[in-house]
């Protein structure tokens, strides 16, 4: 049986003052799936989960959250009577409040109802024990978990996550990452999460809507989107691959580091040719015109920056061994299996 529609957005578009910031956003996400919005700031992701969540109006379009029109066509449903959880980037806990009680806070009068779910909740999140801590008594990654705690222990149709990590350091933000998949996969129910991080959205999430200004660009799985990017913005916001300027000579794009023939043809004569930095490797070569220009060490493998003859400065990931030196003249070997072009 397929997987019922817990969000259904139809042609939503949003303007503040005359400027459109959503734009006929169209999606639909099933029961139990996690969607992330990704974009550069400013993109319009934020609005788009306010929209969701019922703190703004849409212009245009329709919003149906688990099966219940809650915005367009003459329908509206204030965020409290939307059936969803909210998770802050600031956590937004109540200060004078201990854990239990922040989680426990707007659950209703029935008591027995009321403790059961907190401590089902508090275990979900790993913060069994520290049911009478204060927010200040914990860490900032603790009280992420109290936030998400607090979203899930009504258990709403849907958690919207308004980026959730991005004021822990980094490896909190990174143990928590794959923690809040878990732990949402564990309730069986479905989230929207907004980030800027294309790593956060790829590897958090079931299906990833990458925006730019207001409009979804691509709407796929973290797979689909990394392998096969809709655009050039997309592949640069996503992969942060190199573009080549290509010029097409029969089935040959031609390019200042070589000749490939592609797989997938546009009809264009000249584009950019997409390639990853893992699709080149450089040989130290004393006729090479291609030098290198800085390398970065990042753990288990060096980045290099090497510039072509034409000045163009090109990306490339490389193992540790053999390290090669800065000015070291190179031949670039590219990886033809995963070339795109653009137009
Ligand atoms: N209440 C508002 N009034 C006027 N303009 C607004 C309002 N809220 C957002 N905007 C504008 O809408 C655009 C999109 O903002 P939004 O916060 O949705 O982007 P974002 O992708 O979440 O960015 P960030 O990652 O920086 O938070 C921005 O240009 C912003 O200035």
């Amino acid at each position: 049986m397929p997987q019922s529609v817990i969000l259904h957005l139809d042609d939503v578009s949003k303007q503040f003052s005359g400027n459109w910031v959503v734009q006929h956003v169209s999606l639909k996400l099933h029961q139990g799936e996690l969607l992330g919005l990704l974009g550069p700031s400013g993109c319009g992701k934020t609005t788009l989960l306010r929209l969701i969540a019922g703190f703004e109006q849409p212009q245009n379009g329709t919003i149906d959250i688990a099966g219940q029109r809650v915005a367009g066509s003459n329908r509206w449903q204030p965020p409290e009577r939307r059936d969803v959880g909210m998770v802050f980037q600031d956590y937004a806990l109540f200060p004078h409040l201990n854990v239990a009680e922040n989680i426990g806070f707007g659950l209703g009068r029935d008591r027995q109802k009321t403790k059961e779910r907190i401590s089902e909740a508090i275990a979900l999140v790993g913060l069994t024990g520290f049911e009478k801590r204060y927010p200040h008594e914990l860490s900032g990654g603790q009280q992420q978990r109290v936030a998400l705690a607090r979203a899930i222990a009504p258990q709403p149709s849907l958690i919207l996550l308004d980026e959730p990590l991005s004021n822990l350091d980094l490896q909190v933000r990174l143990r928590l990452r794959q923690e809040i998949r878990t732990i949402l996969k564990a309730t069986g129910m479905s989230a929207v999460f907004v980030t800027h991080d294309q790593e956060e959205a790829l590897s958090l999430c079931d299906r990833v809507a990458v925006m730019r200004q207001g409009q979804v660009e691509q709407f796929d799985t973290p797979e689909a989107i990394y392998q096969t990017p809709a655009s050039q913005f997309v592949a640069e916001f996503v992969t942060q691959a190199n573009f080549l300027p290509a010029t097409r000579q029969g089935d040959l794009w031609h390019t200042e580091i070589g000749a490939f023939k592609l797989s997938s043809a546009i009809a264009h004569s000249s584009g950019l040719l997409m390639v990853r930095q893992q699709a080149l490797a450089l040989h130290p070569d004393e006729t090479g015109t291609v030098v290198i220009r800085d390398r970065q060490f990042l753990g288990r493998e060096h980045r290099y920056v090497v510039v072509t003859p034409s000045g163009q400065h090109l990306q490339v990931l490389s193992a540790l061994h053999p390290q090669l030196a800065i000015d070291t003249p190179v031949k670039v070997q590219v990886n033809e299996s995963n070339l795109q072009i653009f137009a």
